[in-house]
């Protein structure tokens, strides 16, 4: 008996299937069993992919298998179906899209799990010099602050000394994991509610198909507050009396105890939750549970569209048009719609689609009927806020210089009066500021890519970040010729800052990045404000979503240019969404809301569109614009980022590439459009020490971009450069 092999060595060359023979003890191997194999001089680990009596290699070449790593198989033909289609689709190694599939801490058996918490709040100055390794490890637990041990270890490839060191001179403690607090906490049983008739229709629809085992794809657009979620407990409810078993996919985010609860209330221990501060040992235990047909629901992130269901019925993703359902920082850079529409295919499941505002892709497949588009057009118990958008050019002219509009400061002083609560939103992320003239708001822009120019400090330029395109900063407007350009730097600390000085008798929560290291102070921010312990919630993106808190009245967006002037072609799309998010937080409970946009570019249409709250009204101008500027629906784009610590190499490197990618377009037979834009710097232009350039290449058809893949893959590169590509990037900073 032969079994093929696929090793975890990740490299080019060992990117295939190996034969070994299966000694006779062996005979109960299996094809997803893993497996410990001599290759070239080592044990590595591998996984069985086939099995078969006969093979055409001599057998005196062949090597025997060495040992079966567990007792039972950790993936199916399904999956290792998926699995395939993951290398093709995504131009990645066998073994790295066996890894997606694998589940996490398989090595560590179950319980036990050992993590590390970080006991002071700055690195000592005593430990600089003398010991790197201490010291790398203390900046790792400031960013990440209390991790498993095993992936402490891992991921800095550091000893369990170094470790133990640290927690000697008590700047860190070692200590076992306490029990999950969503399985710890008790839920209080809740019935199905009896559906509205938009509710009804849309269950009925989607119903049929997983009753007649039919893949088919659901776009469920619904505004906020639609009750989409009851739709979807209805549905898993009928998979669950079809013995089938459904997947429901959340954004970290919204991966809240509300969102937790509302699932475990109706179908109890019957559901699994996966979510990343769940340690490794519980992310097994949980696998191991669904692998067992233990439980018949799994909510989740991203990853959890792998659990190990040989029944699957039903894939919802909510809020689907959420960017972090884009894996962009690891290979393979999969996004978990295609790869769930793939299982969904091949397991003859329902896939749904849920938002209140649609991606565009998803929203343009589903007028070209690729998904059958239901719709819930009304709120349940609960009006849409009034929205008011206030421009700051105006408010400028009449002497007001501060970054309230008159209109928005009455507001929150009357809901202090009223002892009403008011949330401050302005998402501000960390890259180099774009400029905009204070005058007339005028924002310069490239004219190739029509994406807002970065400012570079240090030569004084504004550069495109797609394209290169670059321009001398200005003194003077090049609109209106005023002298008053500034640079859009504000964040949330200065707004802290700014309501202390003209609210001084309010009660302030900030929430971002910054205030929220610590674990469980997302959830005490969110309680604290619930509970009336704040009157004023300052906050990023983060507070857009699962905020429903009833004396919520206010929502004020400080600047709503901020995200619209993002270099991305999406930044009008994720504009919208976020307003139309926020603007969704206000007036929850019996009180009205008011929802206050500031904004320069009040006649921008995303903002106009949030303003009105109207999807569709945003959706036929987008498309429009992506169809001219030739962007995703109507063409693919791949981001190849060069890196390495050298300036001058990264962009010999990048040159090169251009000329090869340039090339092999040449070659291609069937001309279709293409366009390869750069090389140019990359927005977050270096980071870790670690300069980036871009090339980022359009074209009509997504297999010409892998056929380009695999030509850059073949490239010699200097030393010390790196290569990141991206296929569908959702980010492209
Ligand atoms: N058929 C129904 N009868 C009565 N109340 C309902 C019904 N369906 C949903 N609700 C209630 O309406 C509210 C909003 O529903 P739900 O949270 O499911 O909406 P949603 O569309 O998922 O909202 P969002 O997109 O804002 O998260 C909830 O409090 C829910 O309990
Ligand atoms: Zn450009
Ligand atoms: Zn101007």
């Amino acid at each position: 008996m032969y079994a093929g092999v696929i090793v975890d060595v990740k490299s080019r060359n060992t990117d295939k299937i190996f034969t070994y023979k299966v000694p006779e003890k062996m005979n109960n191997i299996n094809v997803g069993i893993r497996v410990a194999v001599p290759f070239r001089n080592r044990i590595v680990e591998g996984y069985v992919i086939n099995i078969t009596d006969n093979t055409n290699i001599s057998d005196k070449k062949l090597k025997e298998i060495y040992k079966i790593l567990d007792d039972f198989s950790i993936f199916d033909e399904k999956m290792l179906k998926l699995a395939w289609w993951i290398k093709e689709y995504y131009n990645c190694f066998f073994s790295e899209s066996l890894q997606c599939i694998m589940p996490a801490g398989i090595n560590q058996g179950c319980k036990e799990v050992k993590k590390v918490r970080l006991l002071i709040n700055s690195i000592p100055e005593n430990i600089s010099d003398r010991a790197p390794r201490q010291l790398e490890i203390l900046n790792y637990l400031l960013e990440n602050n209390c991790i498993d041990l095993s992936d402490l270890l891992k991921n800095l490839n550091i000893s369990y000394s170094s470790v133990k060191a640290l927690e000697k001179k008590g700047y860190i403690e070692i200590f076992d994991e306490e029990i999950n607090r969503y399985k710890a906490s008790k839920f209080i049983k809740t019935e199905p509610l009896k559906p509205t008739s938009e509710q009804k229709q849309a269950i009925n629809m989607i119903k049929d198909s997983i009753d007649s085992n039919l893949f088919n794809k659901f776009l469920l657009f619904g505004v906020t507050g639609s009750g989409k979620t009851e739709v979807y407990l209805q549905l898993i409810e009928r998979c669950i009396e079809l013995g089938k078993s459904s997947i429901v996919l959340v954004p970290e985010i919204s991966l809240t105890p509300q969102t937790i609860e509302r699932f475990i209330g109706r179908f109890g221990n019957l559901v699994a939750v996966m979510h990343s501060r769940l340690s490794q040992g519980e992310r097994f235990d949980e696998w191991r549970k669904i692998k067992k047909g233990e439980v018949k629901v799994v909510v989740g992130v991203r990853n959890a569209i792998f659990a190990p269901f040989s029944d699957l019925g039903l894939v919802i993703i909510d809020e689907e048009h959420e960017g972090t359902y884009k894996q962009s920082d690891l290979r393979p850079k999969y996004n978990v719609k295609e790869v769930a529409e793939k299982r969904c295919e091949i397991e003859n499941a329902v896939l749904v689609l849920g938002s209140a505002t649609p991606s565009i892709e998803s929203y343009y497949k589903a007028i070209k009927s690729e998904y059958k588009l239901i719709k819930l057009s009304e709120r349940i118990g609960i009006f849409l806020p009034e929205v008011d958008v206030i421009n700051m050019s105006d408010e400028l002219s009449s002497g007001n210089n501060s970054i309230f509009s008159r209109r928005l400061y009455n507001e929150i002083k009357l809901n202090l009066c009223r002892g009403e609560q008011t949330i401050l939103f302005l998402n501000r992320r960390g890259f180099s500021s774009f400029v905009s003239c204070r005058n007339c708001g005028y924002v310069p822009k490239c004219p190739n890519c029509d994406i807002s120019l970065t400012f570079h400090a240090y030569e004084k330029k504004l550069r495109c970040h797609y394209c290169g395109y670059s321009i001398n900063m200005f003194e003077y407007c090049p609109k209106c010729k005023s002298n008053r350009i500034r640079h859009l730097g504000i964040g949330t600390e200065r707004i802290e800052n700014d309501v202390k000085k003209y609210f001084p008798e309010s009660r302030i929560l900030r929430m971002d990045i910054d205030t929220t290291k610590t674990k469980g102070s997302h959830e005490r921010i969110f309680y604290d404000f619930k509970n009336g312990k704040a009157d004023i919630l300052i906050g990023t993106q983060m507070i857009s979503k699962g905020f429903d808190i009833p004396n919520v009245t206010l929502v004020g967006v400080i600047l709503a240019d901020v995200t619209l002037n993002i270099p991305d072609f999406r930044s009008g799309e994720k504009t919208f969404q976020l307003l139309t998010q926020v603007a969704g937080r206000a007036g929850r409970g019996e009180k009205a809301g008011r929802v206050i946009i500031q904004t320069y570019e009040d006649n921008n249409y995303s903002i106009k569109a949030a303003k009105l709250q109207n999807y569709l009204m945003f959706y036929n101008e987008e498309i429009q614009y992506r169809e001219i500027f030739k962007y995703p629906p109507f063409t693919h784009l791949m981001n190849i980022v060069i890196y390495g610590k050298e300036k001058q190499k990264v962009v010999e490197n990048a040159a090169k590439i251009y000329y090869v990618v340039k090339n092999t377009i040449n070659k291609f037979e069937v001309k279709s459009y293409n366009k390869v834009l750069g090389p140019s710097s990359a927005p977050l232009e270096k980071i870790k020490n670690n300069y980036r350039w871009q090339i980022i290449i359009k074209n009509e058809d997504r297999n010409n971009l892998l056929k380009i893949a695999d030509v850059v893959d073949l490239i010699k590169y200097d030393n010390d450069i790196k290569i990141a590509m991206d296929i569908d990037p959702i980010n492209m900073l």
